[in-house]
Protein backbone atom coordinates (compact mmCIF):
# COMPACT_ATOMS: atom_id res chain seq x y z
CA UNK A 1 0.00 0.00 0.00
CA UNK A 2 1.20 3.59 -1.09
CA UNK A 3 1.56 6.00 2.05
CA UNK A 4 0.91 8.72 0.08
CA UNK A 5 0.09 10.08 -3.72
CA UNK A 6 2.23 12.51 -5.35
CA UNK A 7 0.12 15.12 -7.71
CA UNK A 8 1.43 15.44 -10.91
CA UNK A 9 0.92 18.50 -13.25
CA UNK A 10 0.22 16.76 -16.46
CA UNK A 11 0.74 20.19 -18.55
CA UNK A 12 4.68 20.23 -16.86
CA UNK A 13 5.10 16.72 -15.00
CA UNK A 14 5.62 19.24 -11.38
CA UNK A 15 4.76 17.42 -8.22
CA UNK A 16 2.13 19.95 -6.95
CA UNK A 17 1.45 18.36 -3.52
CA UNK A 18 1.84 14.69 -1.70
CA UNK A 19 -1.00 13.94 -0.35
CA UNK A 20 -1.32 10.81 2.72
CA UNK A 21 -3.63 7.65 1.31
CA UNK A 22 -6.18 6.75 3.96
CA UNK A 23 -5.76 2.25 5.16
CA UNK A 24 -8.74 0.38 6.10
CA UNK A 25 -8.11 0.68 9.67
CA UNK A 26 -8.73 4.45 8.55
CA UNK A 27 -11.94 3.53 6.73
CA UNK A 28 -13.17 1.89 9.25
CA UNK A 29 -12.84 4.80 11.95
CA UNK A 30 -14.39 6.74 8.85
CA UNK A 31 -17.48 5.12 8.55
CA UNK A 32 -18.10 4.93 12.28
CA UNK A 33 -18.07 9.03 12.13
CA UNK A 34 -19.91 9.33 9.39
CA UNK A 35 -22.61 7.31 11.01
CA UNK A 36 -22.63 8.97 13.96
CA UNK A 37 -23.06 12.31 11.85
CA UNK A 38 -25.76 10.96 9.62
CA UNK A 39 -27.65 10.53 12.46
CA UNK A 40 -27.66 13.88 13.43
CA UNK A 41 -28.21 15.10 10.04
CA UNK A 42 -31.50 12.96 9.15
CA UNK A 43 -33.05 14.59 12.04
CA UNK A 44 -32.58 18.02 10.87
CA UNK A 45 -35.54 19.94 9.52
CA UNK A 46 -36.06 19.86 5.94
CA UNK A 47 -35.70 23.00 5.57
CA UNK A 48 -32.77 23.71 8.00
CA UNK A 49 -30.91 21.05 5.92
CA UNK A 50 -31.93 22.80 2.47
CA UNK A 51 -30.40 26.01 3.98
CA UNK A 52 -27.10 24.16 4.76
CA UNK A 53 -26.89 23.21 1.48
CA UNK A 54 -27.36 26.49 -0.23
CA UNK A 55 -24.99 27.82 2.18
CA UNK A 56 -22.10 24.87 0.72
CA UNK A 57 -22.91 25.70 -2.86
CA UNK A 58 -22.37 29.71 -2.17
CA UNK A 59 -19.08 28.67 -0.50
CA UNK A 60 -18.01 26.73 -3.61
CA UNK A 61 -19.29 29.88 -6.05
CA UNK A 62 -16.97 32.25 -3.34
CA UNK A 63 -14.03 30.14 -4.02
CA UNK A 64 -14.38 29.06 -7.84
CA UNK A 65 -11.58 30.74 -8.93
CA UNK A 66 -9.44 28.33 -6.31
CA UNK A 67 -11.09 25.26 -7.11
CA UNK A 68 -10.36 25.91 -11.43
CA UNK A 69 -6.65 26.42 -10.07
CA UNK A 70 -7.02 23.04 -8.18
CA UNK A 71 -8.29 21.50 -11.05
CA UNK A 72 -6.01 22.96 -13.37
CA UNK A 73 -3.01 22.03 -11.25
CA UNK A 74 -4.35 18.32 -10.63
CA UNK A 75 -6.11 17.43 -13.81
CA UNK A 76 -4.47 20.07 -16.31
CA UNK A 77 -8.14 21.34 -17.44
CA UNK A 78 -7.73 24.54 -19.30
CA UNK A 79 -9.34 27.43 -16.91
CA UNK A 80 -12.54 27.90 -18.66
CA UNK A 81 -13.68 24.51 -18.25
CA UNK A 82 -12.48 23.97 -14.61
CA UNK A 83 -14.85 27.10 -13.80
CA UNK A 84 -17.28 25.67 -15.21
CA UNK A 85 -17.05 22.37 -13.13
CA UNK A 86 -16.99 24.39 -10.16
CA UNK A 87 -19.80 26.31 -11.24
CA UNK A 88 -21.79 22.69 -11.99
CA UNK A 89 -21.05 21.71 -8.47
CA UNK A 90 -22.60 24.70 -7.01
CA UNK A 91 -25.92 24.71 -9.61
CA UNK A 92 -26.45 21.12 -8.37
CA UNK A 93 -25.94 21.47 -4.48
CA UNK A 94 -28.76 24.35 -5.35
CA UNK A 95 -30.53 21.83 -7.06
CA UNK A 96 -30.42 19.02 -4.66
CA UNK A 97 -31.04 21.44 -1.81
CA UNK A 98 -34.29 22.29 -3.99
CA UNK A 99 -35.32 18.68 -3.53
CA UNK A 100 -35.01 18.22 0.11
CA UNK A 101 -38.26 19.39 0.45
CA UNK A 102 -40.18 18.02 -2.40
CA UNK A 103 -39.00 14.38 -1.09
CA UNK A 104 -42.55 13.53 -0.24
CA UNK A 105 -44.01 9.88 0.16
CA UNK A 106 -47.31 8.87 -1.08
CA UNK A 107 -50.46 7.80 0.50
CA UNK A 108 -52.31 5.14 -1.54
CA UNK A 109 -55.84 4.23 -1.29
CA UNK A 110 -56.24 0.40 0.51
CA UNK A 111 -59.33 -0.60 2.33
CA UNK A 112 -59.76 -0.63 5.65
CA UNK A 113 -57.04 1.89 6.83
CA UNK A 114 -54.62 4.47 5.26
CA UNK A 115 -51.39 3.03 3.15
CA UNK A 116 -48.09 5.86 3.46
CA UNK A 117 -44.87 5.51 1.75
CA UNK A 118 -42.08 7.44 3.11
CA UNK A 119 -38.24 7.58 1.78
CA UNK A 120 -35.58 7.01 4.13
CA UNK A 121 -32.22 7.98 3.76
CA UNK A 122 -29.67 4.80 3.15
CA UNK A 123 -27.09 5.53 5.98
CA UNK A 124 -23.80 5.75 4.49
CA UNK A 125 -23.00 6.22 1.39
CA UNK A 126 -19.72 5.76 -0.30
CA UNK A 127 -18.87 7.45 -4.05
CA UNK A 128 -15.81 6.50 -5.81
CA UNK A 129 -14.89 9.18 -8.33
CA UNK A 130 -12.77 9.05 -11.57
CA UNK A 131 -10.47 11.86 -12.62
CA UNK A 132 -11.48 12.72 -15.96
CA UNK A 133 -14.00 15.39 -14.10
CA UNK A 134 -12.84 15.30 -10.56
CA UNK A 135 -14.78 18.08 -9.36
CA UNK A 136 -18.82 17.74 -10.86
CA UNK A 137 -18.76 13.72 -10.87
CA UNK A 138 -17.82 13.56 -7.14
CA UNK A 139 -20.96 15.75 -6.60
CA UNK A 140 -23.15 14.20 -8.55
CA UNK A 141 -23.40 11.22 -6.00
CA UNK A 142 -22.79 13.45 -3.04
CA UNK A 143 -25.08 16.40 -3.78
CA UNK A 144 -27.94 14.18 -3.82
CA UNK A 145 -27.09 11.75 -1.20
CA UNK A 146 -26.57 15.16 0.93
CA UNK A 147 -30.02 16.06 0.48
CA UNK A 148 -31.80 12.55 0.57
CA UNK A 149 -30.26 12.84 4.56
CA UNK A 150 -27.13 10.17 4.27
CA UNK A 151 -23.43 10.76 5.23
CA UNK A 152 -20.31 10.93 1.90
CA UNK A 153 -17.31 9.28 2.27
CA UNK A 154 -15.77 10.48 -0.97
CA UNK A 155 -12.96 8.20 -2.64
CA UNK A 156 -11.35 10.93 -5.13
CA UNK A 157 -9.09 8.56 -8.03
CA UNK A 158 -5.74 8.46 -6.86
CA UNK A 159 -4.07 11.47 -9.22
CA UNK A 160 -7.16 14.14 -8.60
CA UNK A 161 -7.91 14.46 -4.73
CA UNK A 162 -6.84 17.92 -4.20
CA UNK A 163 -10.56 19.42 -5.60
CA UNK A 164 -12.25 16.74 -3.59
CA UNK A 165 -10.47 17.54 -0.03
CA UNK A 166 -11.22 21.60 -0.86
CA UNK A 167 -14.77 20.90 -1.32
CA UNK A 168 -14.76 18.79 2.33
CA UNK A 169 -13.31 21.83 3.90
CA UNK A 170 -15.81 24.15 1.84
CA UNK A 171 -18.43 22.00 3.12
CA UNK A 172 -17.60 22.31 6.77
CA UNK A 173 -17.24 26.14 6.50
CA UNK A 174 -20.59 25.95 5.20
CA UNK A 175 -21.89 24.78 8.30
CA UNK A 176 -22.35 21.06 7.59
CA UNK A 177 -21.71 18.47 11.02
CA UNK A 178 -18.22 17.29 10.96
CA UNK A 179 -17.47 13.94 9.42
CA UNK A 180 -20.73 14.01 7.71
CA UNK A 181 -18.86 14.54 4.24
CA UNK A 182 -15.42 13.00 4.22
CA UNK A 183 -12.70 12.99 1.72
CA UNK A 184 -10.46 9.81 2.10
CA UNK A 185 -7.83 9.65 -0.60
CA UNK A 186 -5.90 6.53 -1.56
CA UNK A 187 -5.69 3.53 -4.24
CA UNK A 188 -8.65 1.88 -5.33
CA UNK A 189 -7.92 -1.60 -4.75
CA UNK A 190 -6.66 -0.90 -0.68
CA UNK A 191 -8.99 2.44 0.06
CA UNK A 192 -11.91 1.27 -2.22
CA UNK A 193 -12.19 -2.10 -1.64
CA UNK A 194 -12.15 -0.96 2.12
CA UNK A 195 -15.04 1.27 1.72
CA UNK A 196 -17.00 -1.25 -0.95
CA UNK A 197 -16.53 -4.09 1.43
CA UNK A 198 -17.68 -2.05 4.63
CA UNK A 199 -20.88 -3.42 6.01
CA UNK A 200 -21.51 0.29 7.58
CA UNK A 201 -21.70 1.06 3.48
CA UNK A 202 -25.42 1.07 2.36
CA UNK A 203 -24.87 2.30 -0.97
CA UNK A 204 -21.75 2.41 -3.62
CA UNK A 205 -22.08 5.11 -6.21
CA UNK A 206 -19.00 4.63 -8.84
CA UNK A 207 -17.99 6.38 -11.77
CA UNK A 208 -15.00 4.85 -13.47
CA UNK A 209 -13.80 1.71 -16.08
CA UNK A 210 -16.52 -0.83 -16.66
CA UNK A 211 -13.79 -3.81 -15.83
CA UNK A 212 -13.76 -2.09 -12.02
CA UNK A 213 -17.48 -1.37 -11.84
CA UNK A 214 -17.89 -5.16 -12.87
CA UNK A 215 -15.76 -6.04 -9.81
CA UNK A 216 -17.26 -3.91 -7.71
CA UNK A 217 -20.74 -4.74 -8.70
CA UNK A 218 -19.65 -8.40 -7.72
CA UNK A 219 -18.26 -7.39 -4.05
CA UNK A 220 -21.86 -5.43 -3.65
CA UNK A 221 -23.92 -8.27 -4.67
CA UNK A 222 -22.24 -10.27 -1.90
CA UNK A 223 -23.90 -7.89 0.39
CA UNK A 224 -27.05 -6.93 -1.38
CA UNK A 225 -25.53 -3.73 -0.73
CA UNK A 226 -27.05 -0.88 -3.17
CA UNK A 227 -25.45 0.33 -6.08
CA UNK A 228 -25.10 2.88 -8.91
CA UNK A 229 -22.32 2.14 -11.93
CA UNK A 230 -21.61 5.09 -14.28
CA UNK A 231 -19.05 2.85 -16.59
CA UNK A 232 -17.00 3.33 -19.87
CA UNK A 233 -18.62 4.32 -23.40
CA UNK A 234 -17.79 4.43 -27.04
CA UNK A 235 -20.52 6.48 -28.02
CA UNK A 236 -21.90 7.48 -31.87
CA UNK A 237 -21.84 11.20 -33.68
CA UNK A 238 -24.51 10.43 -36.75
CA UNK A 239 -23.95 12.34 -39.50
CA UNK A 240 -27.00 11.99 -42.35
CA UNK A 241 -27.34 13.44 -45.46
CA UNK A 242 -30.29 15.47 -44.96
CA UNK A 243 -28.20 17.35 -41.98
CA UNK A 244 -26.51 20.85 -41.68
CA UNK A 245 -23.14 18.94 -42.84
CA UNK A 246 -21.49 22.27 -42.19
CA UNK A 247 -22.68 22.71 -38.82
CA UNK A 248 -22.08 18.57 -37.86
CA UNK A 249 -18.36 19.26 -39.37
CA UNK A 250 -18.11 22.31 -37.20
CA UNK A 251 -19.92 21.01 -33.83
CA UNK A 252 -17.74 17.57 -34.25
CA UNK A 253 -14.54 18.48 -32.62
CA UNK A 254 -15.39 19.38 -29.37
CA UNK A 255 -17.49 16.09 -29.26
CA UNK A 256 -14.37 13.76 -28.83
CA UNK A 257 -11.53 16.64 -28.07
CA UNK A 258 -12.96 18.43 -24.97
CA UNK A 259 -11.62 17.47 -21.92
CA UNK A 260 -8.64 15.58 -24.25
CA UNK A 261 -11.38 12.98 -25.37
CA UNK A 262 -11.34 11.72 -21.76
CA UNK A 263 -15.07 12.20 -21.37
CA UNK A 264 -17.10 8.91 -21.00
CA UNK A 265 -19.71 10.42 -23.00
CA UNK A 266 -17.27 11.42 -26.06
CA UNK A 267 -18.59 11.00 -29.71
CA UNK A 268 -15.38 9.03 -30.55
CA UNK A 269 -17.00 7.19 -33.24
CA UNK A 270 -18.65 9.57 -35.97
CA UNK A 271 -20.65 7.39 -38.87
CA UNK A 272 -20.93 9.69 -41.83
CA UNK A 273 -23.90 8.91 -44.57
CA UNK A 274 -21.70 7.82 -47.65
CA UNK A 275 -23.53 10.82 -50.50
CA UNK A 276 -22.22 13.67 -47.42
CA UNK A 277 -18.63 11.71 -46.46
CA UNK A 278 -16.01 13.77 -48.99
CA UNK A 279 -17.69 16.98 -47.73
CA UNK A 280 -17.86 16.15 -44.12
CA UNK A 281 -14.01 15.26 -44.49
CA UNK A 282 -13.29 18.40 -45.63
CA UNK A 283 -15.36 20.28 -43.28
CA UNK A 284 -13.75 18.56 -40.50
CA UNK A 285 -9.99 18.84 -40.93
CA UNK A 286 -9.87 22.98 -41.17
CA UNK A 287 -12.23 22.74 -37.37
CA UNK A 288 -10.14 19.88 -35.66
CA UNK A 289 -6.84 21.75 -36.86
CA UNK A 290 -8.30 24.55 -35.45
CA UNK A 291 -9.06 23.61 -31.73
CA UNK A 292 -6.29 25.16 -29.93
CA UNK A 293 -4.22 22.92 -27.90
CA UNK A 294 -1.87 24.33 -24.89
CA UNK A 295 -1.21 25.95 -21.34
CA UNK A 296 -4.34 25.34 -19.36
CA UNK A 297 -3.43 28.45 -17.97
CA UNK A 298 -4.35 30.44 -21.41
CA UNK A 299 -7.78 31.41 -21.56
CA UNK A 300 -7.77 30.85 -25.75
CA UNK A 301 -7.06 26.73 -24.89
CA UNK A 302 -9.41 25.02 -25.75
CA UNK A 303 -7.56 21.05 -24.89
CA UNK A 304 -4.65 20.53 -22.29
CA UNK A 305 -2.71 17.65 -21.63
CA UNK A 306 -3.76 13.46 -20.88
CA UNK A 307 -3.94 13.13 -17.37
CA UNK A 308 -0.51 11.15 -16.88
CA UNK A 309 2.04 9.27 -18.80
CA UNK A 310 0.24 5.91 -18.11
CA UNK A 311 -3.25 7.49 -19.94
CA UNK A 312 -0.47 8.57 -22.79
CA UNK A 313 0.95 5.31 -23.37
CA UNK A 314 -2.74 3.35 -23.02
CA UNK A 315 -3.75 5.92 -26.04
CA UNK A 316 -0.40 5.17 -27.92
CA UNK A 317 -1.15 1.48 -27.53
CA UNK A 318 -4.23 1.97 -29.77
CA UNK A 319 -2.66 4.81 -32.28
CA UNK A 320 0.84 5.52 -32.11
CA UNK A 321 1.87 9.52 -32.79
CA UNK A 322 2.97 8.19 -36.35
CA UNK A 323 0.67 5.82 -37.71
CA UNK A 324 -1.55 7.31 -40.78
CA UNK A 325 -4.37 9.25 -39.54
CA UNK A 326 -6.93 11.05 -41.83
CA UNK A 327 -6.63 14.33 -39.42
CA UNK A 328 -3.85 14.99 -37.10
CA UNK A 329 -3.37 18.42 -35.61
CA UNK A 330 -0.53 19.46 -33.15
CA UNK A 331 0.49 19.07 -29.70
CA UNK A 332 3.29 21.00 -27.67
CA UNK A 333 6.88 19.08 -27.33
CA UNK A 334 8.67 19.09 -24.19
CA UNK A 335 7.14 18.02 -20.73
CA UNK A 336 3.56 17.37 -20.16
CA UNK A 337 1.28 14.74 -21.33
CA UNK A 338 0.39 15.85 -24.86
CA UNK A 339 -1.02 13.73 -27.61
CA UNK A 340 -2.35 15.55 -30.57
CA UNK A 341 -5.65 15.52 -31.96
CA UNK A 342 -6.69 12.51 -34.41
CA UNK A 343 -9.29 10.96 -37.10
CA UNK A 344 -9.03 7.94 -38.03
CA UNK A 345 -11.15 6.48 -41.20
CA UNK A 346 -11.28 2.90 -40.38
CA UNK A 347 -13.64 -0.27 -40.23
CA UNK A 348 -16.38 -1.03 -38.11
CA UNK A 349 -14.53 -3.98 -36.86
CA UNK A 350 -11.16 -2.15 -36.08
CA UNK A 351 -10.51 -2.16 -32.31
CA UNK A 352 -10.20 1.94 -32.30
CA UNK A 353 -13.80 1.54 -33.48
CA UNK A 354 -15.37 -0.52 -30.44
CA UNK A 355 -13.06 0.20 -27.86
CA UNK A 356 -13.08 2.74 -25.52
CA UNK A 357 -9.85 4.85 -25.94
CA UNK A 358 -10.05 7.36 -23.76
CA UNK A 359 -8.11 9.89 -25.51
CA UNK A 360 -8.26 12.89 -28.02
CA UNK A 361 -9.05 10.34 -31.01
CA UNK A 362 -11.61 9.48 -33.20
CA UNK A 363 -13.11 7.17 -36.05
CA UNK A 364 -15.33 7.58 -39.34
CA UNK A 365 -17.38 4.92 -40.69
CA UNK A 366 -19.15 5.50 -43.88
CA UNK A 367 -22.66 4.17 -43.26
CA UNK A 368 -25.41 3.63 -46.29
CA UNK A 369 -28.48 4.36 -45.33
CA UNK A 370 -30.91 4.73 -41.62
CA UNK A 371 -30.72 1.01 -41.02
CA UNK A 372 -27.37 0.83 -41.65
CA UNK A 373 -26.47 3.72 -39.24
CA UNK A 374 -28.35 1.92 -36.77
CA UNK A 375 -26.58 -1.17 -36.53
CA UNK A 376 -23.25 0.92 -36.60
CA UNK A 377 -24.26 3.00 -33.71
CA UNK A 378 -25.41 -0.42 -31.52
CA UNK A 379 -22.84 -2.47 -32.68
CA UNK A 380 -20.47 -1.70 -29.26
CA UNK A 381 -21.05 -3.74 -25.68
CA UNK A 382 -21.52 0.65 -24.67
CA UNK A 383 -24.46 2.36 -24.58
CA UNK A 384 -23.58 5.68 -22.75
CA UNK A 385 -24.66 8.71 -24.95
CA UNK A 386 -24.62 9.87 -28.78
CA UNK A 387 -25.75 12.37 -31.18
CA UNK A 388 -27.50 12.42 -34.55
CA UNK A 389 -27.61 15.49 -36.88
CA UNK A 390 -30.50 15.51 -39.78
CA UNK A 391 -32.99 18.12 -41.08
CA UNK A 392 -35.77 15.53 -40.62
CA UNK A 393 -37.94 15.48 -37.13
CA UNK A 394 -39.37 12.07 -37.91
CA UNK A 395 -35.57 10.48 -38.43
CA UNK A 396 -34.34 12.26 -35.51
CA UNK A 397 -37.09 9.98 -33.13
CA UNK A 398 -36.83 6.94 -34.99
CA UNK A 399 -33.30 6.69 -34.55
CA UNK A 400 -32.80 7.83 -31.02
CA UNK A 401 -35.14 5.69 -30.00
CA UNK A 402 -33.65 2.80 -32.16
CA UNK A 403 -30.16 3.47 -30.28
CA UNK A 404 -29.71 1.96 -27.82
CA UNK A 405 -28.44 4.60 -25.21
CA UNK A 406 -28.94 6.47 -22.52
CA UNK A 407 -28.65 9.82 -23.29
CA UNK A 408 -29.34 10.94 -26.98
CA UNK A 409 -29.00 14.82 -29.01
CA UNK A 410 -30.08 15.53 -32.34
CA UNK A 411 -27.81 18.37 -33.67
CA UNK A 412 -26.03 19.03 -30.77
CA UNK A 413 -23.68 16.99 -28.48
CA UNK A 414 -24.89 18.39 -25.19
CA UNK A 415 -25.80 15.35 -23.23
CA UNK A 416 -25.26 16.55 -19.55
CA UNK A 417 -27.54 18.49 -17.20
CA UNK A 418 -27.76 18.24 -13.52
CA UNK A 419 -31.67 18.74 -13.85
CA UNK A 420 -31.81 15.90 -16.47
CA UNK A 421 -31.17 12.12 -15.93
CA UNK A 422 -28.00 10.75 -16.95
CA UNK A 423 -26.38 7.05 -17.11
CA UNK A 424 -25.94 4.20 -19.57
CA UNK A 425 -27.39 1.41 -21.06
CA UNK A 426 -26.02 -1.77 -21.87
CA UNK A 427 -21.51 -2.11 -20.28
CA UNK A 428 -22.06 1.58 -19.59
CA UNK A 429 -23.96 1.58 -16.28
CA UNK A 430 -26.61 0.80 -14.21
CA UNK A 431 -28.89 3.16 -12.64
CA UNK A 432 -29.53 6.62 -13.44
CA UNK A 433 -27.75 10.12 -11.85
CA UNK A 434 -28.94 13.78 -12.05
CA UNK A 435 -32.43 15.14 -12.31
CA UNK A 436 -35.82 14.86 -10.72
CA UNK A 437 -35.51 11.00 -9.85
CA UNK A 438 -31.41 11.88 -8.17
CA UNK A 439 -32.40 12.37 -3.92
CA UNK A 440 -34.81 9.13 -4.44
CA UNK A 441 -31.84 6.36 -5.49
CA UNK A 442 -30.28 7.73 -2.12
CA UNK A 443 -33.66 6.80 -0.04
CA UNK A 444 -35.16 3.14 0.65
CA UNK A 445 -38.92 3.07 0.36
CA UNK A 446 -40.52 2.42 3.28
CA UNK A 447 -44.57 1.08 3.18
CA UNK A 448 -46.26 1.74 6.35
CA UNK A 449 -50.38 0.13 6.69
CA UNK A 450 -52.36 1.89 9.96
CA UNK A 451 -55.31 0.00 10.24
CA UNK A 452 -58.79 2.01 10.98
CA UNK A 453 -60.69 -0.94 11.82
CA UNK A 454 -62.23 -1.29 15.27
CA UNK A 455 -61.00 -4.37 16.77
CA UNK A 456 -63.70 -6.56 18.74
CA UNK A 457 -61.61 -5.88 21.74
CA UNK A 458 -61.75 -2.31 21.72
CA UNK A 459 -64.29 -0.28 24.02
N1 LIG B 1 -20.61 7.06 -17.22
C1 LIG B 1 -20.09 8.11 -16.62
O1 LIG B 1 -20.79 8.96 -16.07
C2 LIG B 1 -18.60 8.30 -16.58
C3 LIG B 1 -18.09 9.55 -16.27
C4 LIG B 1 -16.70 9.72 -16.24
C5 LIG B 1 -15.86 8.65 -16.47
N2 LIG B 1 -16.37 7.45 -16.77
C6 LIG B 1 -15.47 6.32 -17.08
O2 LIG B 1 -14.39 6.31 -16.16
C7 LIG B 1 -13.25 5.71 -16.78
C8 LIG B 1 -12.02 6.55 -16.47
O3 LIG B 1 -11.83 6.68 -15.12
P1 LIG B 1 -10.67 5.89 -14.34
O4 LIG B 1 -9.59 5.50 -15.27
O5 LIG B 1 -10.34 6.72 -13.14
O6 LIG B 1 -11.46 4.56 -13.90
P2 LIG B 1 -11.01 3.48 -12.84
O7 LIG B 1 -12.05 2.42 -12.92
O8 LIG B 1 -9.59 3.08 -12.99
O9 LIG B 1 -11.08 4.25 -11.43
C9 LIG B 1 -12.21 4.94 -10.99
C10 LIG B 1 -12.17 5.03 -9.47
O10 LIG B 1 -12.27 3.72 -8.92
C11 LIG B 1 -11.22 3.48 -8.00
N3 LIG B 1 -10.93 2.05 -8.04
C12 LIG B 1 -10.09 1.37 -8.87
N4 LIG B 1 -10.10 0.05 -8.56
C13 LIG B 1 -10.96 -0.10 -7.53
C14 LIG B 1 -11.41 -1.24 -6.78
N5 LIG B 1 -10.98 -2.48 -7.04
N6 LIG B 1 -12.31 -1.04 -5.79
C15 LIG B 1 -12.79 0.21 -5.52
N7 LIG B 1 -12.40 1.30 -6.20
C16 LIG B 1 -11.50 1.17 -7.19
C17 LIG B 1 -10.10 4.37 -8.50
O11 LIG B 1 -9.16 4.60 -7.48
C18 LIG B 1 -10.86 5.61 -8.90
O12 LIG B 1 -11.17 6.38 -7.77
C19 LIG B 1 -13.58 5.66 -18.25
O13 LIG B 1 -13.89 4.34 -18.62
C20 LIG B 1 -14.80 6.55 -18.39
O14 LIG B 1 -15.63 6.28 -19.47
C21 LIG B 1 -17.72 7.24 -16.82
Amino acid sequence: MLHELKIINPATEDVVATVPTTSPEEVDAAVRRAAAAQQTWAAVAPGDRARILRRFADTVDAHTDALAELELQEAGHPLGNARWEAGNVRDLLHYAAGGVERLNGTQIPVAGGLNLTVQEPLGVVAVIAPWNFPMPIAAWGTAPALAAGNAVLLKPAETTPLTALRLAELALAAGLPEGLFQVLPGEGPVTGTALVDHPGVAKVVFTGSTATGRQIAARCAAQTKRLTLELGGKSPNIVFADADVAAAAAAAPGSFLDNTGQDCCARSRILVQRSVYDRFMELLEPAVKAFTVGDPADPATQMGPLISAAQRERVRSYVPEDAPAAIRGEAPAGKGFWYPATVLEGRPEDRTAVEEIFGPVAVVLPFEDEADAVRLANATDYGLSGSLWTRDVGRALRVSRAVAAGNLSVNSHSSVRYWTPFGGFKQSGLGRELGPDALAAFTETKNIFISTELSEESP
